[in-house]
């Protein structure tokens, strides 16, 4: 079911946005209290406004970690409100850390609109995305039973980043090649890092926070379904859904699960996959080979395995932990079948 704009998650999407209703307004407010010129910039990447400021219906992002956040506080008997802290502090550092990956990628594009520091220029971007760090500790300053999930994920955030940029350099094939259960790694801290703060937060702040250390672990796995999610996305779907180009990590020769999984499949396809990442990626065709070969290989099957396992990982956590959660399951499982 879609419901309100393309995009959205199939399941949950109902309670998606009764939680977008309840964050909008508190996000509003934390951004209020930046410098004017940063509250501009703030409000576009978080979707209020256009470049010129003026302002446009609705926020931009799924809103996944902040629902995640009010639906585990209400899993343990809080309300979405006593979680609302929580809920607008993941979606800044959310929104942080898309400005600063765009600004590294060089990603021109985000939700269908200019990347911030393509409407704004780096500079301006590199701090508009430090403002809204800073806004997003001062949620949590007076919350001692959530802030050391934010903290903690903060450092998976920036530790899964500087993995990921690091396997740039390293072979396709051959003695250092990137192996899946790296990458596994890699994403846990990436991804994984602000969802296992989401769901951790959001059961502390909810008034369990005996639960917090299972719904980290149950989060992070949950993050590596969502980032191989994403990587097929980034090969297989619909820009107009997805609101970014088609084929860019192929294009920038980005170690992807796909891609790892094809590599790792071993066939003939497999080979001349390795054979063409080796030699270089070159031009619009050469880009559309290597995604055929991709799929040829296994690797988008291989994701799409991957990925269900980890989904089922979290979701066993979830079973032990919240037998009665069907809203947060629900949230949870679909998460890996998403157009977006
Ligand atoms: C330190 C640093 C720069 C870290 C970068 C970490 C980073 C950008 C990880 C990617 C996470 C991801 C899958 C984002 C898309 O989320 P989404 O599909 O929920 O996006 P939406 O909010 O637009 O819906």
């Amino acid at each position: 079911m879609n419901v309100s704009r393309p995009g959205v998650l199939p399941q949950g999407a109902d309670s998606l946005a009764r939680y977008r209703s309840l964050l909008e307004p508190a996000l509003r407010e934390a951004v209020g209290a930046l410098h004017p010129w940063g509250a501009r910039m703030a409000a576009f990447t978080l979707g209020w406004s256009d470049v010129d400021g003026s302002p446009r219906q609705g926020g931009v992002g799924k809103g996944v970690r902040p629902a995640l956040v009010m639906l585990s506080a209400e899993a343990v008997g809080g309300s979405a409100e006593s979680a609302l802290p929580g809920a607008v502090a993941v979606e800044l550092v959310h929104a942080f850390s898309l400005a600063h990956d765009d600004i590294i990628d060089r990603d021109e594009l985000r939700r269908h609109r200019a990347a911030l520091w393509k409407a704004y220029g780096v500079g301006p971007a590199l701090l508009t995305g430090d403002a809204l760090l800073a806004l997003a500790v001062g949620q949590l300053a007076g919350r001692p039973e959530a802030m050391p999930y934010l903290s903690a994920a903060l450092m998976e955030l920036v530790q899964g980043q500087t993995a990921d940029m690091a396997f740039e350099n390293r072979p396709w094939r051959g003695p250092g090649e990137v192996t899946v259960d790296e990458y596994a790694e890699m994403a846990a801290g990436k991804t994984g890092g602000l969802l296992g703060a989401a769901a951790a937060a959001g059961v502390a702040l909810g008034g369990a926070p005996e639960l917090a250390g299972r719904m980290w672990d149950m989060g992070r796995d949950l993050g590596v379904a969502f980032q191989i999610a994403d990587d097929i996305l980034g090969i297989w779907g619909d820009p107009r859904l997805t609101g970014k180009p088609v084929h860019s990590d192929l294009r920038r020769e980005k170690k992807t699960l796909p891609v790892l999984a094809a590599l790792a499949g071993g066939g003939p396809a497999a080979r001349e996959l390795s054979d063409l990442l080796v030699s270089g990626v070159d031009g619009e065709e050469s880009v559309r080979h290597a995604a055929h070969l991709v799929e040829a290989a296994g690797g988008r099957a291989g994701a799409e395995d991957l990925a269900q396992r980890y989904v089922t990982a979290a979701l066993g956590v979830l079973d032990e932990c919240l037998p009665d959660a069907a809203d947060l399951r629900a949230l949870c499982g679909s998460l890996v079948h998403r157009a977006s």
